[in-house]
């Protein structure tokens, strides 16, 4: 239905966007995401076709959209701005109203059928117990959804909505997505740019991750919101799970504060070495756990984290290639946590660590009575205040000089 190709957009002498290649199927709702400044206002002018591109080419089902006329295109795409401070002195009604402009002649009045889709989309955006007052006395929100109703009075195939979420409160941008999502699956194709990464993951069927001016990612969601990929769009640290009761992303921002950057390698089984996995891959450590069977519980929340898992099948026994590998995981890491069963085999691996800690309570069955025990609560704290392996290596020379 939409087709971008190879597009590139300057002002002035200031390259904004280049090499932007995607494409939205017809009955889908693409979300473009990304940090400020990356290009998706720029993309969405050149998609409703507003601004000429350096290069590049935006089709609506296979035709370039600059070869259209105004008015052809203002029937084929429908938008709603970033910004709400618009100067209007219209009523809600006039302002949702010249949302059918394109299908009415210079002199034209509006017909029923016009006043049917203007009190349509009203209903829709849940603006109709605004209809008769000024635009300009509504509050940000309430102009947002306004925009919204103009737009779906267009009665377009395709929306472009910029921000449609930015200022509403969480139960119209719930809201306002499932219109959308409700009119895409009855054959709407929409583009919109959300900075909610959450809300997008939830909402879209593909999201086009921008970041200066480049695609850095495309795809269904679960796809383009990784810890890599945000991190190298965002430049900032998150903790990447899956929405209760779906299977899209959830990304959570983990602050410097609580971002704690160690290696950890966790040995152990069960809920108490899930839990521990969780909470230091909530704090920013890259985390590795096994020896574990597949199969168990922390094995699994591992897979889920993106963390690496040493695993052998369930009964199998532990082998001396997952050993190995376990033991130089544990040998390159800057703690090894230990957090419920271990299991006789895991003694090399232990051994293999540097600077050991156990999880209080989830300990039983570890191999020395001798560790530091810390809360799970106190975990990446405990975790944080050890050296890490590099400051433990650079110490390392001065140690035995100090012995010899
Ligand atoms: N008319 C213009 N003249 C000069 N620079 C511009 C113009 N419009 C946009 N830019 C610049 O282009 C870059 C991309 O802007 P754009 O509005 O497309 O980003 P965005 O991803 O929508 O950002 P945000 O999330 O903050 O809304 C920015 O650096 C912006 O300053």
């Amino acid at each position: 239905m939409l087709d971008v190709s190879d597009l590139a957009v300057s002002f002035g002498e200031q390259s904004v966007v280049s090499g932007v290649d995607f494409t939205v199927d017809r009955g889908s709702l693409v979300g473009l995401v990304g940090p400020n400044g990356a290009g998706k206002t720029t993309v969405l002018r050149a998609l409703k076709g507003t601004l000429d591109p350096d290069t590049g080419t935006v089709r609506v089902d296979g035709d370039p959209i600059r070869e259209k006329s105004a008015k052809a295109v203002s029937r084929l795409v429908a938008s709603t701005p970033q910004g709400t401070a618009l100067s209007f002195d219209f009523s809600v009604r006039q302002t949702v109203e010249m949302g059918r402009t394109p299908h009415l002649g210079r002199f034209d009045r509006m017909g029923e059928d016009d006043q049917r889709a203007v009190e349509r989309a009203m209903e829709r955006a849940s603006v109709a117990e605004f209809a008769d007052r000024p635009f300009t006395s509504l509050s940000g929100g309430e102009r947002q959804r306004v925009l919204l109703a103009r737009a779906l009075a267009q009665e377009t195939p395709v929306l472009l909505l910029d921000e449609p979420t930015a200022s509403l409160d969480i139960n119209h941008a719930v809201r306002t997505l499932e219109l959308v999502r409700t009119l895409v699956d009855d054959g709407k194709t929409a583009v919109a740019a959300i900075h909610d990464l959450n809300l997008a993951a939830r909402y879209c069927d593909e999201l086009v991750l921008l970041a200066g001016g480049r695609v850095r990612a495309a795809g269904r969601p679960a796809d383009v919101l990784t810890s890599d990929t945000l991190r190298d769009a965002f430049d900032a640290e998150t903790l990447v799970t899956t929405q209760p009761g779906t299977d899209a992303p959830l990304v959570t921002p983990l602050s410097e504060r609580e971002s704690v950057a160690r290696r950890v390698h966790v040995i152990g089984t069960g809920t108490p070495a899930a839990a521990a996995v969780s909470k230091l891959a909530g704090a920013g450590c890259q985390v590795s756990i096994g020896v574990v069977p597949a199969g168990d519980t922390a094995a699994e929340r591992a897979a889920d984290l993106d963390c690496e898992a040493v695993t052998v099948p369930t009964f199998a026994g532990i082998d001396d290639a997952a050993r190995e590998r376990a033991a130089d995981l544990a040998a390159a890491a800057d703690a090894v946590v230990i957090a419920g069963e271990t299991g006789d085999g895991n003694r090399p691996v232990i051994e293999a660590g540097n600077a050991c800690l156990a999880v209080e309570s989830g300990g039983s069955g570890h191999a020395s009575g001798a560790l530091d025990t810390v809360p799970l609560a106190g975990l990446s704290e405990a975790v944080a205040s050890l050296p890490s392996a590099t400051e433990r290596d650079a110490a390392r020379p001065l140690d035995q000089s100090a012995t010899d």
